[in-house]
């Protein structure tokens, strides 16, 4: 019996219970003021502060083997370099700051100073960032920021994850996640149900919860506080419907069932899973923590290794997508008001033209190296001037197919003008529904206008479907509408050719359809679009499609 429930959106299936680790905020810049009243001893305070880090940071190496004890003995090194706390002792001096701000600005002025010499070293710079946290935090006397190392099973709660973080979870460690902020296609829940962690968002309340232990189940949202001690309870393997990997309804009409990924690992869940190919790789996923722009060669590996297992099958990879919640360091700009709205995607592409083309020349090396069906596609376009722009690069790069997104509600009502300057479109859900209801996707309280089901992001996505028919193109999803298995059917209906999503739904959504015939996935995009809200469009279209679950 649980003592307490909270409810939130379940974005990654699996029902998992154990102790709370709990995710410490990010710290924000320490306080100028006030002046130390014995700056000589508060001084002092930074070397020992320093030691008490490291100390910890030795401790936690001891546990652990292989990357992560040689990355936890080299932070650990780190925090001990006696050119960091001598630096952060003379401002405290010189300039009467408290040392947690001593700290943070001598630090900063390592990381900029390694910044500047670039390569290797400007890689270096984050893992100052690092370590200054971790000091300042020892000296104001509270947990540093970001996700502790894991001593064994248990359940992270947060108030929300960024990309990068939670692209570093353990799977084997983290039984479930549970965020207070997050929406259901925020990257966060995409990169979790990438990992197959089970994962609930905008679970309002779960931060103030003093709760030892909670029982998730990232399905139905819930959250529960047991009633007694918590069982550790890792969530149960999924059975797989039954499918033979080849997408098409039941009368035949052919659909391909491709994967979205982000790294080598996803590339080889996803063949084993039956992916047909992939409809989106997340460039952006592998240079999450890059403080530099990396070198066309570093680009060519680490894209080959993500190919590969797609030999002679089509692969869609995606231009650079930085900006909003996905960051990068050396691209995105800092001091944008409105990130969403800003200079993100292809726009950065526009600006700086030279990373652009060097990235797709990285790609058309590792499409040669792995011999995949490589075609290339935009993130973030609005116009029709913006994507014949983009083909043109693509083309005097040498690679053979130019596509765009279509993410910007502009775009979806440009859908004929856009396909007539490429090869094909994709349609990011994601976004599209973001800025169709000018309801940030990373927020938990508007989840509700992020649901996919909406029938006015339904009614936009009918136009580019129409648009692909009668330029006989192919048009396909890659947002996380296309991961459920009766959206995929009516999205089909409204004349989609191909659906792309995360591994783990690749089998119930090829079988779904499978079950289904083209008439009936038609029929059920007429009653999605005439439905008045998104729960009665997910009833009409189940009644049309039958057994669909
Ligand atoms: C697939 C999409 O791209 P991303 O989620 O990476 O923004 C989308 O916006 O739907
Ligand atoms: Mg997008």
């Amino acid at each position: 019996m649980a003592a307490l429930q909270l409810t939130g959106v379940g974005v990654s299936p699996g029902r998992a219970s154990g102790p709370v680790v709990r995710v410490a905020e990010p710290l924000g810049e320490p306080s100028a003021v006030p002046a130390p009243t014995d700056a000589e001893a508060e001084a002092g305070r930074i070397a020992p502060a320093a030691a008490a880090v490291a100390d910890r940071l030795n401790a936690k190496a001891a546990t652990v083997e292989g990357d992560s004890r040689a990355v936890l003995e080299t932070t650990a090194a780190m925090a001990m370099d006696p050119a960091l706390a001598k630096q952060a002792a003379k401002l405290v001096r010189e300039r009467a700051l408290p040392a947690p701000r001593a700290v943070f600005e001598a630090a900063n002025v390592f990381a900029a100073s390694l910044e500047a010499a670039g390569g290797y070293l400007a890689e270096r710079a984050q893992d100052v960032r690092d370590v200054r946290d971790r000091i300042v935090a020892e000296l104001l006397g509270i947990d540093p920021p970001g996700v502790p190392e894991l001593a064994g099973p248990s359940v992270l709660v947060a108030r929300d994850l960024a990309p990068a973080d939670t692209a570093g979870l353990d799977p084997a460690k983290v039984l479930a996640l549970v965020t207070e902020e997050g929406g259901p296609t925020s990257h966060t829940a995409i990169l979790a149900r990438s990992l197959g962690i089970p994962a609930v968002v905008a679970v309002r309340g779960v931060l103030a919860l003093e709760a030892e232990g909670l029982i998730v189940d990232g399905a139905t949202g819930s959250v529960e506080v047991p009633d007694g001690p918590v069982e550790v309870v890792a969530a149960a393997v999924q059975a797989e419907p039954e499918w033979d990997g080849v997408g098409r309804t039941s009368d035949g009409q052919r659909v391909k069932i491709i994967a979205n990924v982000g790294s080598a690992e996803d590339a080889a869940t996803s063949v084993a899973a039956g992916a047909e190919g992939v409809g989106l790789f997340r460039t952006e996923f592998c240079y999450l923590s890059a403080t530099t722009e990396p070198s066309v060669e570093a680009q060519r590996a680490a894209y080959a290794k993500v190919l590969s297992p797609f030999q002679g099958k089509p692969v869609v990879v995606r231009t650079l997508d930085a900006g909003a919640d996905k960051p990068l360091p050396f691209l995105t700009p800092e001091d944008e008001p409105n990130p969403a709205l800003g200079v993100r995607g292809l726009r950065i592409g526009r600006e700086q033209q030279g990373v652009l083309d060097r990235q797709l020349e990285a790609i058309a090396a590792a499409a040669t190296d792995s011999g995949a069906e490589v075609s290339v596609m935009a993130p973030m376009v609005a116009t029709a001037e913006e994507a014949a722009w983009f083909a043109e690069r693509v083309r005097a790069a040498g690679l053979p197919r130019a596509g765009v997104m279509i993410e910007i509600p502009a775009a979806a009502l440009s859908a004929k003008e856009i396909l007539a300057e490429v090869d094909f479109v994709s349609l990011g859900t994601n976004d599209l529904a973001q800025y169709v209801f000018a309801a940030d996707r990373m927020l938990g309280a508007l989840a509700s206008l992020n649901d996919p089901w909406q029938p006015a992001l339904l009614r936009l996505i009918a136009l580019v479907g129409e648009a692909g028919i009668a330029l006989g193109k192919p048009v396909g999803v890659c947002g996380e509408a296309a991961a459920d298995p009766a959206l995929g059917c009516v999205l089909v209906g409204l004349g989609v050719t191909s659906l792309s999503m995360n591994a783990a739904a690749l089998a119930r959504v090829g079988s779904t359809l499978g079950g289904v015939t083209a008439d009936a996935c038609r029929e059920a995009a007429r009653a999605a679009l005439a439905a008045k809200d998104p729960a009665h469009a997910r009833e009409a279209a189940r009644a049309a499609l039958g057994t669909v679950s």
